[in-house]
């Protein structure tokens, strides 16, 4: 019998068990040294035609040009060699606040007392459910797994006046920088309030025809002079009387007996204040800083009143109590928008986590093959020279000195005096940066992974554009990335507009859902954030500047490599170009950032020209 798994097959598993291939790897590594032993001269400012060598000779064409062949380290890793953490940037939950407690039929029994005045507690109130964004969270993928979330039920009131518990909050934690959205609400009180409207339409209108109908037998006994209204009353059809509309609010004691439940009254529902008001619909929450207090979500139902609430002179023992109210549903759909300073936006395999790797102490997975990332990855840039601790703030008197110093006990974490970098009275002490999967011509049609990774860098201070300079023209691939990131930016106007027109169709027919939630939230007074948006403002020449007007520069990798000088030389012309405003931006859109466009040369994998990176960034980002 053949194997079931015959080692010819075993082409996929490198990818998937790299550490079974990890030592064969290093093997076949070993074994090209000799090969690649007229490559080790290829340093990065002495490789012969690279950019980054000063005095170029662009000849020998015979090196490879492979990651492979320089050794291993931590900038040029083993496939295997990366940290991963599980993440989920979109989550649709359903949220239910809890219902109160029901309130409590009960009568106090003691001995020599059999039939004690009502003493039933009444029912808890529900929980409700808030929003929190905290540091220290990264992704949403919790509560995508859960999906449903639930806030305790208040409990129902006990004997002896004993009160129900409250129901517990559901405090949901998100990361900095999540949306908030929801996509539909049910919310028992207004439906209830509803359906109390209409049986109340109702009643007034049973009352009308019972009323008619007594004028009419008694206009039938004047007429007459003969006393026939009973008659008259009995020929006129009337329909059935509706019920009390409260009728399904209240509990009747178990014990109760048939004649007395038929007989029974129920009282008006008395008015309870509400201590949590429930926000408006649509909810709309844009959480991109930590929020110290939690933001209302779903609030809790009230609790329902034990009988001592209904005893008066006429009813001394109330065979009745009131139910818990029910509380609000809500499906929300939560977006993480990654907050970075600097996004890094470029082709597959350009070299965004090495580079990533180079700035931060990040362990994102590099390889030499497309979509090598498959989820964003954040790191952060060190800037003072304490490894990691803040400086204190500096004396005017007394100034630092001005040199970036690379700290090799770190292997690539940047360190730099401060001084030298912040501009205003607290020094920028680090800042962070998104590396996203790859975007390939033709991602905003879902090829490759699409562009919907583009929302982690819409944020960003700064975009940092990641060209491989030994992958062909330079500038056909920075303008093919401006390409996506405008059509991504038309892409989420375009979703955006039809929101807000969502928004303001008037569903219920009040009236209600055309005004605006800001103005609405304003009104109200609550303590949320609503996205105010601006009435008729669709400029087409104008879409996508919100990203278009970010500062941006081109940072050109694998510069060691042969043969990219001159397609370095041709971007930065361009770039010049672009600058001099003699070029278009290469979005396109007008009044797009052209005011320093740089590019700025570096070899990642050998950890050259990325001080500059931190120089430039630093400077975009404080100015
Ligand atoms: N020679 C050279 N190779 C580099 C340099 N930077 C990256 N590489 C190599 O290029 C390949 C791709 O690098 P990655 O950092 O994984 O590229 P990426 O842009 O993150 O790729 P995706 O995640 O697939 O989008 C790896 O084999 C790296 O070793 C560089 O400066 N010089
Ligand atoms: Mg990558």
């Amino acid at each position: 019998m053949p194997p079931r798994c015959p080692s010819s097959s075993g082409i996929f598993l490198p990818f998937l068990y790299p550490t079974l291939f990890r030592s064969m790897t290093r093997t076949a590594t070993s074994s090209r040294i000799p090969r690649a032993a007229s490559i080790t001269t290829l340093g990065p400012s002495s490789g012969p035609g690279s950019s980054l060598d000063p005095n170029p000779t662009i000849n020998d064409t015979s090196t490879s040009s492979s990651s492979d062949a320089l050794p291993a380290s931590r900038l040029n890793p083993a496939p295997d060699d990366y940290a991963i953490s599980t993440f989920a940037d979109k989550a649709t939950v359903t949220v239910f606040a809890g219902g109160g407690g029901h309130g409590c039929i009960s009568f106090q029994r003691e001995a020599f007392m059999p039939d004690g005045p009502a003493n039933g507690g009444d029912g808890g109130h529900g929980g409700n459910v808030y929003v929190q964004a905290v540091r220290g969270e990264t992704s949403l993928h919790k509560l995508a797994r859960r999906r449903i979330l639930r806030a305790g039920r208040g409990k129902t009131g006990l004997g002896s006046n004993r009160g129900g518990a409250r129901g517990e909050d559901l405090i949901i934690q998100v990361p900095v920088g999540t949306i908030v959205r929801e996509i539909s609400r049910i919310d028992p009180v207004v439906e209830e309030q509803v359906l109390y409207h209409q049986m109340r339409a109702k009643m007034r209108e049973y009352d009308r025809l019972v009323q008619e109908a007594e004028k009419q037998a008694a206009a039938s006994q004047d007429e007459d002079g003969f006393e026939d209204g009973d008659a008259v009353r009995a020929s006129i059809e009337l329909p059935e009387a509706p019920e009390n509309p409260n009728l399904h609010k209240f509990i009747l004691y178990p014990g109760i007996s048939t004649t007395d439940r038929r007989n029974i009254t129920l009282p008006r529902l008395p008015v309870r204040e509400r201590l949590y008001m429930q926000p408006d619909a649509p909810i709309y929450l844009d959480l991109s800083t930590p929020t110290a207090r939690p933001y209302l979500l779903a609030a809790g139902g009230i609790g329902g009143l034990g009988n001592p609430h209904f005893v008066s002179k006429e009813r001394p023992r109330p065979l009745f109590a009131t139910k818990g109210e029910r509380a609000v549903t809500m499906q929300l759909e939560l977006e993480l928008k990654l907050l970075a300073d600097v996004g890094l936006v470029g082709l597959p395999n350009a070299g965004k986590s090495t580079l990533l790797r180079a700035l931060t102490r990040s362990r994102a997975r590099v390889g030499n093959w497309a979509f090598t990332t498959l989820q964003p990855n954040i790191g952060t840039v060190v800037l003072d020279n304490y490894k990691g601790h803040r400086l204190p703030t500096p004396k005017p008197s007394r100034p630092e000195p001005h040199a970036i110093v690379r700290d090799t006990s770190f292997g690539s974490v940047i360190v730099a005096q401060p001084e030298q970098i912040g501009t205003g009275p607290e020094p920028r002490a680090r800042f962070t940066i998104a590396d996203i999967p790859g975007l390939i011509e033709g991602a905003h049609l879902d090829r490759g992974l699409g562009i919907a990774f583009l929302r982690h860098v819409e944020r960003a201070g700064v975009l940092a554009f990641v060209v491989d300079l030994s992958a062909g023209d330079a500038v056909a691939a920075l303008q093919a990335l401006w390409t996506e990131v405008g059509l991504y930016a038309r892409m989420r106007e375009d979703e955006e507009r039809d929101r807000e027109i969502g928004s303001r169709i008037d569903w219920e027919g009040d009236g209600g859902a055309a005004e605006s939630p800001g103005a609405r939230a304003a009104r109200t007074g609550q303590t949320m954030i609503v996205a105010d948006m601006p009435e008729a403002r669709y400029d087409d020449s104008r879409v996508g500047l919100e990203i278009a007007a970010k500062p941006w520069y081109v940072i050109a990798t694998k510069g060691d490599l042969p043969d990219t000088q001159d397609n370095y030389a041709r971007l930065k012309a361009y770039l010049d170009a672009v600058t001099d405003g003699r070029e278009p931006h290469p979005s396109g859109v007008e009044g797009a950032w052209v005011h320093d466009c740089a590019a700025i040369p570096v070899s990642a994998i050998n950890g050259h020209g990325v001080d500059r990176i931190v120089h430039w960034t630093v400077g975009l980002l404080d100015d």
